[in-house]
């Protein structure tokens, strides 16, 4: 499906969805746990993928409206009798091999062409270090992947610096270890908020893990539990699109969008990046409202280190503002369901945008006058297309994103959340 987007003004209430990272961990915890609910769980194509694997561990996941029960196998995963197809979820493919590694037998993942191109290879190898089985089909350190166990736990020493997914596999698998998991990192931990959601989301289970000078450490032999639902929070990197909207398109009322309590989530930082770019805009946290209103915003640097699903969001409204937005510390942005950073210079330089690519660095050359609309890819990337349909607010005439139903991975029915907010837009066949 595309979508062709034309210049418009924003304004209204929007709920943001409730949060992936939240989401996959709770169903996880769940899974790992004799049985519990998830409460206002997100029910999108990556968090299915991880609900899949729940079951072919031996549990079963129950859906109605506003909940999954989650009938669990209880720290022990059976060895599934098919593929497990983690389609283009990066979560649930490290949280899953981990998972795998407790099992008495081998464990086969695989994913769509995206999933299957992005690394693994320290996981395995840590999984290698514990004396579990951990192979790419391939050799290549990408799915498709087979695993097999059973560790016992140990210590293992891991990069930090390529995906912080493969400590949350680690943390989450560990606890119902014999031993429990010491992780040594090599190197910074980037995405380190990340780590934060998973120890909360332990914590919530009952299960203890922490910090520790070289890294983190979570014992062996304890047990999940939760009797009462756990619930889960709106996602600030969804409402991350909806706030720039508002931004660079908002009426004189402007967004407001719901669902915005604090909460682990290091993405909550674009309301900090959108007040230093000189937007108008408040968050009542007591309420979980933030409101924000169009302005005239001015470049600024932003370390994604921390948050690197922001960047997309950061380009174009870089793009949108006066002067240069650099974002720094961006390398692993490039491992995700796409080379982000490649793709977000590639299609703003379609729709008139002055950008300059550096391995680390992404440099956005701002001011509106430039944005001009064209047919843009999707990069079969759901936060690529959320970003450019930002884009397309400003942009003069209408812009088409091609790939537009992969929004579909986190944000589903983020089309009908701008159509509501205002936006001219038509869905299409190709
Ligand atoms: O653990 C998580 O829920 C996530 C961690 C981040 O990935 P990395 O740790 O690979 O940077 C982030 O980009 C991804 O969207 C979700
Ligand atoms: C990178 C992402 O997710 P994952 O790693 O789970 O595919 C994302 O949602 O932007």
């Amino acid at each position: 499906m595309d979508v062709d987007i034309s210049r418009s003004r924003v304004g209204g209430r929007a709920r943001a969805p409730p949060s992936k990272s939240y989401t996959h961990r709770a169903i996880l915890a769940a899974g790992y746990s004799d049985g519990a609910v998830v409460a206002d769980p997100l029910v999108s194509a990556d968090t299915r993928a991880t609900m899949r694997a729940v079951e072919a561990f031996g549990g079963h996941v129950d859906r109605d409206e506003r909940r999954l029960d989650v009938a669990g196998f209880d720290g022990r995963p059976g060895v599934p009798d098919d593929v497990i197809d983690c389609a283009n979820s990066g979560t649930t493919t490290r949280i899953v091999t981990a998972c795998a590694a407790l099992a008495d037998g081998l464990t086969v993942l695989t994913g769509d062409d995206s999933l299957r191109s992005r690394p693994q290879g320290p996981l395995l190898d840590a999984i290698q270090q514990l004396d579990g089985r951990a192979e790419s089909t391939r050799g290549n350190g990408q799915a498709p992947l087979v695993i097999g166990g059973h560790v016992d736990g140990g210590a293992v020493s891991i990069p930090g610096d390529v995906s912080s997914q493969y400590i949350t596999a680690l943390l989450m698998a560990g606890a119902v270890t014999d031993e429990g998991i010491d992780i040594d990192l090599e190197t910074e931990l980037k995405s380190a908020p990340y780590v934060d959601i998973t120890l909360e989301v332990l914590d919530a289970f009952g299960v203890d893990a922490a910090e520790t000078s070289d890294g983190y450490r979570v014992p062996g032999g304890q047990s999940y539990g939760r009797d009462e639902a756990y619930p889960v929070p709106g996602d600030f990197s969804s409402m991350s699109y909806l706030l720039a909207a508002g931004a660079v398109a908002g009426d004189d009322d402007g967004v407001v969008v719901e669902g915005a309590y604090p909460s682990a989530q290091g993405d909550s930082a674009i309301v900090d990046v959108l007040e230093r770019m000189g937007a108008d805009i408040a968050w009542d946290r007591d309420a979980g409202e933030i409101t924000v209103r169009r302005s005239a915003l001015s470049g600024v640097e932003v370390d994604v280190g921390d948050t690197p699903d922001l960047l997309p969001t950061i380009a174009v409204l870089g793009a949108v503002a006066d002067g240069d937005t650099r974002i720094v510390n961006c390398e692993h942005v490039r491992y995700k369901e796409t080379d982000r950073v490649r793709a977000m210079a590639t299609e703003l330089e379609k729709l008139g945008g002055a950008v300059t690519e550096e391995e680390d660095v992404l440099t956005i050359h701002g001011g509106e006058s430039d944005l001009r609309g064209a047919a843009v890819a999707g990069h079969d990337d759901h936060r690529i297309v959320m970003s450019l349909a930002v884009a397309g607010l400003v942009a003069e005439g209408t812009t088409t994103i091609e790939g537009a139903d992969h929004v579909d991975v986190s944000f589903p029915g983020f089309f009908d959340v701008l159509y509501d907010l205002g936006v001219e837009l038509d869905e299409h066949e190709r």
